[in-house]
């Protein structure tokens, strides 16, 4: 059974639940979204934008609630929920101001005479899944574009988050939003696939979340032949190719693995270095993991809050556990924290090897795992051996040599000499386990769109 609360992971403590949506109630909710549709589909961009840019208005006025809020219900340190809020605004700014254009009527040449365009028309009801790790930022990647495209969205949120959830509907209510433009529901996964990706008048699904999620979400939209976008996770390469840019690479692998408590799909998780400096880069390294010191999230001064919840927090111990049984050294940290709630320290691993499950699995915590390579060859091969392609980062004196490296990773995004970083107007998504279909940019907003030729004769 799907429990919705607000589980504070600095406590423990269950501070607020909600009721799971019963089946009249989610059958309720799409009917609304549905009937929405029709009108809400002929209202105009400068309507639509009106509304988004209110959205963002009121984002930026209830910062400090909104961040209050996340830091709660899954342990954000308050000086990063206002980086999440702040980035969230600007999404709902750039679909808004830009909507119009990227959804533009294009005219087409026709070899054989006549005229033809395509115009990019709102589809329907879309689903939208979202986690619990970025719980403002993962919403407005899918709401941003797709209500500037003319769709109206059912939202189902993490349980963790039950109280985000609540807020960013009424956000949206606020700001002018049709109530059926955006309707939130604490469904159950069996509500999900039972009673709303089947129903017709569902046209798609955007999930971001485990690949495990992802799959079962993906079997059911298959089945029903719905369009489905998956943000999953990833297992990224952060390659160190010369020992010049150690200094620069050690301070950006440090903020990339430990932001959000290392809980980050593009995370820096996999750090590659070449065996003549590896030495130097770890030792560097550990000092710079030795300073990330766990605090209060509420402070602004922290850098680090627990875990999002006292499962994650045991997913990753027994991930760690069974590298160090296997024989991984664990040069800071490695276990977790002997108090109430979900607190696990910046932990650093070496000596990772195939068998370990640190080897192949996501470690969806403030673990950064090391590893040598004798060459650049082996690096891109070391970089490759895994099921996921989020992202990479290539770090060298040389860019283009860092560049031509890059190129060699089979990932959906790759930065170079700096960290995974994203920005409303950047395409984020990748390749393998990590999922298929384009958020933010111009082309999250044509995930969902009938891209419909409309052809005209010569007579
Ligand atoms: N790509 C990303 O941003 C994220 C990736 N993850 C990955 O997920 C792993 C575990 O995190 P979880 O909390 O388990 O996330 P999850 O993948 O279980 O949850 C993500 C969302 O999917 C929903 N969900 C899960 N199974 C579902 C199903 N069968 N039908 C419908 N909805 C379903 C959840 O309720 C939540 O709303 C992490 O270790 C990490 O690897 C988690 C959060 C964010
Ligand atoms: C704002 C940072 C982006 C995190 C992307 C993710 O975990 O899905």
């Amino acid at each position: 059974m799907t429990t919705y609360a607000v589980t504070n992971p600095a406590t423990g403590a269950v501070e607020k639940t909600y009721p799971t949506a019963t089946d009249e109630q989610i059958t309720e909710a799409v009917n609304l979204a549905a009937e929405t549709f029709t009108s809400y589909a002929n209202t105009s961009f400068e309507q639509r934008a009106q509304w988004m840019h209110r959205v963002a208005d009121l984002y930026e006025e209830r910062l400090d609630q909104l961040c209050s809020i996340i830091t709660r219900e899954m342990g954000k340190p308050v000086r990063q929920a206002e980086f999440e809020v702040k980035i969230s605004v600007s999404i709902y700014r750039y679909y808004a101001d830009h909507a119009a254009e990227f959804l533009a009527d294009e005219e087409l040449p026709v070899a054989r005479g006549g005229q033809a365009k395509v115009q990019y028309d709102p589809v329907g009801v879309l689903l939208g899944i979202m986690p619990w790790n970025f719980p403002y930022y993962q919403v407005a990647r899918f709401a941003g574009p797709n209500l500037m495209a003319g769709n109206t969205i059912v939202l189902k949120h993490a349980p963790q988050c039950p109280e985000s959830a609540e807020v960013m509907e009424q956000i949206f209510h606020e700001a002018g939003f049709p109530a059926g433009a955006y309707v939130n529901i604490y469904a159950s996964n069996e509500q999900i696939a039972e009673r709303v990706i089947p129903d017709p008048r569902v046209q798609g699904v955007s999930l971001t979340g485990s690949d495990r999620a992802g799959a079962a979400v993906a079997e059911t939209a298959g089945k029903h032949l719905k369009k489905v976008v998956l943000e999953l996770g990833g297992n990224d390469p952060f390659i160190v190719l010369d020992r010049e840019i150690v200094p620069q690479a050690v301070e950006l692998a440090a903020t990339s693995r430990f932001g959000n408590a290392g809980q980050a799909c593009n995370a820096a998780k996999r750090l590659i270095v070449l065996e003549e400096f590896y030495d130097d880069f770890v030792e560097q390294l550990k000092t710079a993991v030795e300073q990330v010191q766990l605090g209060d999230p509420t402070q602004p001064e922290t850098a680090m809050g627990p875990m999002s919840s006292q499962q994650a927090l045991e997913n990753l111990d027994a991930q760690v556990r069974d590298a160090i049984d296997h024989g991984a050294t664990a040069h800071v940290g490695g276990a977790p924290e002997d108090r109430e709630g979900a607190w696990y320290p910046a932990t650093l691993l070496t000596g990772l090897t195939p068998e370990m499950r640190a080897y192949s699995e996501e470690l969806f915590g403030p673990v950064a795992m090391v590893y040598s390579v004798a060459s650049e060859e082996e690096a891109i091969k070391l970089a490759n051996d895994t099921p996921y392609g989020l992202t990479a980062t290539v770090h060298s004196s040389d860019p283009a040599r860092a560049a031509e490296v890059g190129n060699q990773i089979h990932t959906g995004q790759v930065f170079i000499n700096e960290t995974s970083t994203t920005a409303a107007e950047l395409p984020f998504g990748g390749v393998k386990r990590s999922g298929f279909g384009r958020e933010l940019g111009p082309y999250g907003i044509k995930e969902f769109v009938n891209v419909r030729l409309v052809k005209y004769s010569k007579n």
